[in-house]
């Protein structure tokens, strides 16, 4: 995890290569048109956040999506509570998932928020910040479900980056199928000539060119 956090703290992102087989991603991919996956379904294009449709899990998550949620917390919680420290927060993050769930449930944030997310050519997913109630875990975390080049062409994961008083900084980051980008919620800390500041962050999706793209999106907090 020391590369993820240098990343982090350099670039805002981090690459996990190969977090899925390719038979995980392709089997993730047919839950698409399994109506009792999902609890809901977002035409993105009505709420303006760009073009191409999400849908949420519902509990209980299928098999490989709850394991990554359970396994990637514990060392990203580690990284969440640095962060807490630098930004002077007195909270800390418990050590489990589960633990962490209990506090977003007991505060009315119960819905689930795992997502697969489809793009068909003209797509894209507008800059955002995937924050849905007071209880927010610090990072995130994207999984391509296909191949580029080979499944669809454009459609690139890009992260903006906003400092205070400065011009946004773009990074693209380049995916293959399985792998995972790990990426700030909303902001994260930098560390400047008088200690650490805070930027803002957002992520979203470049316009896909041709063919068809998936993506698992793991968000650790739950929604109210
Ligand atoms: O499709 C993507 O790569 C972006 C997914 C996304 O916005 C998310 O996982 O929160
Ligand atoms: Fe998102």
């Amino acid at each position: 995890m020391n590369h993820i956090e240098a990343d982090l703290d350099a670039y805002g992102c981090a690459i996990m290569p190969r977090v899925l087989s390719t038979e995980t991603c392709a089997e993730l991919r047919a839950l698409w048109g399994d109506e009792t996956c999902f609890r809901s379904r977002i035409h993105m294009a009505r709420h303006g956040f760009g073009r191409g449709e999400y849908r949420y899990f519902s509990y209980p998550l299928p098999e490989p999506v709850a394991r990554l949620r359970n396994e990637l917390y514990p060392p990203l919680a580690t990284i969440a509570n640095m962060w807490a420290e630098r930004f002077g927060q007195r909270s800390r993050f418990p050590e489990t998932h589960a633990e962490f769930l209990d506090r977003c449930h007991v505060e009315g944030q119960v819905r689930p928020t795992p997502l697969i997310l489809r793009y068909q050519p003209g797509d894209w997913n507008a800059l955002h910040q995937d924050v849905y109630g007071p209880h927010i875990f610090p990072l995130q975390v994207a999984i391509l479900l296909s191949e580029p080049q080979r499944d669809f062409a454009g459609g690139e994961f890009v992260l903006t980056e906003q400092r205070p008083r400065m011009q946004s900084r773009a990074e693209v980051v380049p995916l293959r199928q399985g792998d995972a980008v790990v990426f700030p919620v909303r902001e994260r800390p930098v560390r400047g000539t008088r200690g650490d500041y805070r930027v803002q962050m957002r992520h979203g999706v470049s316009r896909l060119r041709s063919g068809l793209r998936f993506t698992l999106g793991i968000i650790f907090h739950d929604a109210p």
